[in-house]
């Protein structure tokens, strides 16, 4: 019971750059009617045009919204009422906008906590709120949120960004297991750093410790990213994540998620405890990381001092 992408409407927020224009040309490219959602209207232009270059046929459509998907529900609600209006009942609604700003706890203003779990946890809440009831009525839908590595593991810099990202994960848990009768399937995507306008911001920003912490697992291609997310979504996979260490972070953080599948539980039980074992390990690096980082602090700023 995959769902058929062709002449499906496809919303994605955050579909004008990164991984959510990724996974828009991805749908589109299987012959899917898309709605772009986001704020910047020229960065909407500039992302239909370059998803349009990948049409299967001459009937699909990309449409375009712009709105802040964090300020205001009934504005949210609106927004998808217009695309369905054009385009028919969204069959599957990615919530992909989202941004990352890292620093350690004491240097993030108040703010910033709020902006990002405003934008990252309730920008993911409105929209799906917007679809979920036809998605029932109906009996077909796929709900993506796309959480992050650092959303099943907290890291030195993340003391914003990672709370505002676990967030997502109880709220596709509980929807989940909400909307299972009525065939609406919940995918949670984690995807490591990826190559995007988004990282190249949060990159200007980040502590020492959080981009040696980081640098243990690789930078990735949003499109790569992308293709895994649309397949999982399509095969109403709870979870979605890429690489070898991607695999063993959704293992070892499985905890009482839904099971898609029964060779999916019988590797998350016979892994489990080698994983652990590797986590320790990481984990003993990570701390090492952050010790060296604060003598190395320490001993420029004697220096600074002395000078
Ligand atoms: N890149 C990475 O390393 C990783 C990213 N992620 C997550 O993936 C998602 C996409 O990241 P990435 O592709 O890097 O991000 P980008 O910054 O490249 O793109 C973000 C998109 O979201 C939109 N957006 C941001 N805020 C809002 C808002 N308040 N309302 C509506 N639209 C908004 C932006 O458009 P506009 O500004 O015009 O509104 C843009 O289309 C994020 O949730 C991020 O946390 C997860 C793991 C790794
Ligand atoms: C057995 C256990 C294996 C453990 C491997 C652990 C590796 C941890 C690295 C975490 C990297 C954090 C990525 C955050 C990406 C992100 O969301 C931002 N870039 C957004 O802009």
């Amino acid at each position: 019971k995959p769902l058929a992408l062709p002449g499906a409407h496809v919303v994605v927020t955050g579909g004008s750059s990164g991984i959510g224009k990724c996974i828009a040309i991805e749908c589109y490219k299987q012959g899917a009617f898309i709605t772009l959602v986001a704020r910047n209207e020229d960065k909407l232009l500039q992302a239909k045009k370059e998803i349009e270059k990948h049409s299967i046929n001459d009937k699909q459509v990309v449409l375009c919204i712009s709105v802040d998907v964090s300020q205001d529900y009934s504005q949210v609600e609106n927004v998808i009422k217009q695309a369905q209006e054009k385009l028919g009942p969204v069959d599957m609604l990615v919530n992909c906008a989202g941004m990352s700003l890292a620093g350690k706890f004491e240097d993030l203003e108040v703010s910033t906590f709020e902006r990002l779990m405003s934008v990252n946890y309730l920008g993911s809440v409105y929209p799906s709120r917007a679809v979920i009831t036809t998605m029932k009525e109906r009996r077909v839908g796929r709900v993506v949120f796309v959480s992050s590595q650092a959303g099943q593991l907290g890291l030195f810099g993340f003391t914003a960004y990672s709370s505002s990202k676990f967030a997502i994960r109880g709220l596709a848990e509980a929807l989940q297991m909400e909307v299972k009768p009525y065939n609406v399937y919940v995918t949670v995507a984690y995807p490591p750093d990826t190559d995007t306008p988004g990282f190249a911001e949060e990159n200007k920003t980040k502590p020492l410790e959080t981009r040696l912490i980081s640098e243990t697992t690789s930078v990735c291609k949003p499109e790569q990213v992308a293709k895994q997310i649309v397949k999982d979504a399509i095969q109403g996979n709870f979870n979605s994540s890429i690489g070898s260490d991607g695999y063993m972070l959704s293992s070892l953080t499985c905890g009482m998620a839904p099971v898609t599948s029964i060779t999916e539980g019988l590797q998350q039980v016979v892994t489990m405890g080698l994983f652990r074992t590797i986590a320790l390990f990481y984990l003993g690096s990570f701390d090492s990381i952050v010790r060296r980082c604060m003598m190395q602090r320490a001993k420029s700023e004697i220096a600074d001092k002395t000078a």
